[in-house]
């Protein structure tokens, strides 16, 4: 039996991407193509073979290509959007819209060219509205189309959570829904520690607090770092994504996924909680909400809505 290795392309090496690239080479899930446009192909080249010579030091085994031609994306397993502009301190993530949206016009073209077949994982801001354009111009069904943000909100809330009762993050668990902005909705009711449930672990004025932390979690990271946004976390969520798809292991995780009817919505890309396996988004899960719930969704998503307006 030969044994054919995963190809893992990722579009753009800037901070997320080349996070994103070095995390999957260190788990080996699969030989990664980072691309760039050709003015950044030297420094690409540059990420690819650093990375690469991690490798014995670290005991992987990945072969990393960096470049600007998207041939050498063929046939790739999964593509990771990454490309376009991160925001600056004072910016909403839907400032950089049209900028990105032509970005994401351009880098789907050449993928659905090389890799018809592939599925494609965006993370590109607003990442919502970049997720429905993706899925417009790749004309992929919505399956294989798939938003990254709630693994990422939720991660932070885990933070907070377990920093707050000063137990393990791997015993806290949440699940963040929404739009990947202000208006996201942590529930707090579907989240726990060790099993129990967090509102009889944490008063209400805390809860609401680290909610609150969560929803500008983003924005506190860019308020630090002065010069562009968040890349650990962001690319940690995109791997374990990732893993769940080139794996087939059906995880339960939170994606951004096209609405057709689910949570009383249609027509627009959202985050929810979704089973993913190797043919991508498996199942929309529909949690049952409270009426309070089930309005903070929807704010959320008419953020999402207005944004999609602006789209070209
Ligand atoms: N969904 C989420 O949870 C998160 C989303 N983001 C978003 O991810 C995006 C990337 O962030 P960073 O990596 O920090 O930015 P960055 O500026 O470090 O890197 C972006 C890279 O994209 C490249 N690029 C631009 N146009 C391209 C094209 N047409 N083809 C190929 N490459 C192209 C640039 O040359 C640059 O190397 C931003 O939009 C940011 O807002 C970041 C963190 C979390
Ligand atoms: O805040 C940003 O601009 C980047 C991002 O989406 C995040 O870190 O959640």
């Amino acid at each position: 039996m030969t044994f054919k290795r995963k190809k893992i392309s990722v579009i753009g090496s800037g901070f997320t991407g080349a996070t994103t690239a070095f995390l999957l080479a260190q788990k080996e899930l699969g030989d990664v193509v980072i691309v760039d446009i050709p003015q950044n192909e030297n420094p690409t080249k540059g990420k690819a073979l650093d990375m690469a010579e991690a490798g014995p030091v670290q005991g992987f085994d990945t072969r990393l290509t960096g470049t600007s031609d998207y041939a050498d994306t063929k046939d790739s397993d999964l593509v990771i959007i990454t490309a376009g502009i991160a925001r600056k301190p004072g910016m909403s993530r839907d400032d950089l819209v049209q900028t990105n949206q032509k970005v994401m016009k351009s880098v789907t073209a050449e993928i659905v060219k090389h890799s018809p077949d592939t599925t494609i994982l965006v993370l590109t801001n607003p990442v919502d509205a970049m997720t429905y354009t993706v899925f417009k111009e790749s004309g992929f069904p919505k399956e294989r189309v798939i938003g990254q943000s709630g693994v990422l909100d939720t991660a932070r809330f885990r933070t907070f959570v377990a920093e707050e009762l000063d137990l393990s993050v791997k015993d806290v668990t949440g699940f963040v829904l929404g739009g990947h902005g202000d208006d996201m909705v942590p529930l707090v009711r579907y989240s726990y520690a060790g099993g129990i449930p967090l509102e009889t672990l944490i008063s209400k004025e805390r809860l609401d607090a680290i909610v609150d932390r969560t929803r500008k979690g983003g924005a506190e990271i860019v308020n630090l770092l002065g010069n562009g946004s968040a890349y650990y976390a962001p690319a940690a969520a995109l791997v374990e994504m990732a893993e769940a798809i080139l794996k087939d292991q059906r995880r339960v995780l939170p994606s951004i996924a096209y609405l057709e009817g689910e949570y009383g919505m249609n027509g627009i890309y959202l985050g929810v909680p979704t089973v993913l396996g190797s043919k991508g988004i498996e199942q929309i899960i529909e949690l049952e909400l409270t009426e309070d719930e089930k309005t903070e969704l929807q704010k959320s998503a008419d953020s999402v809505k207005k944004v999609m307006e602006i789209l070209v």
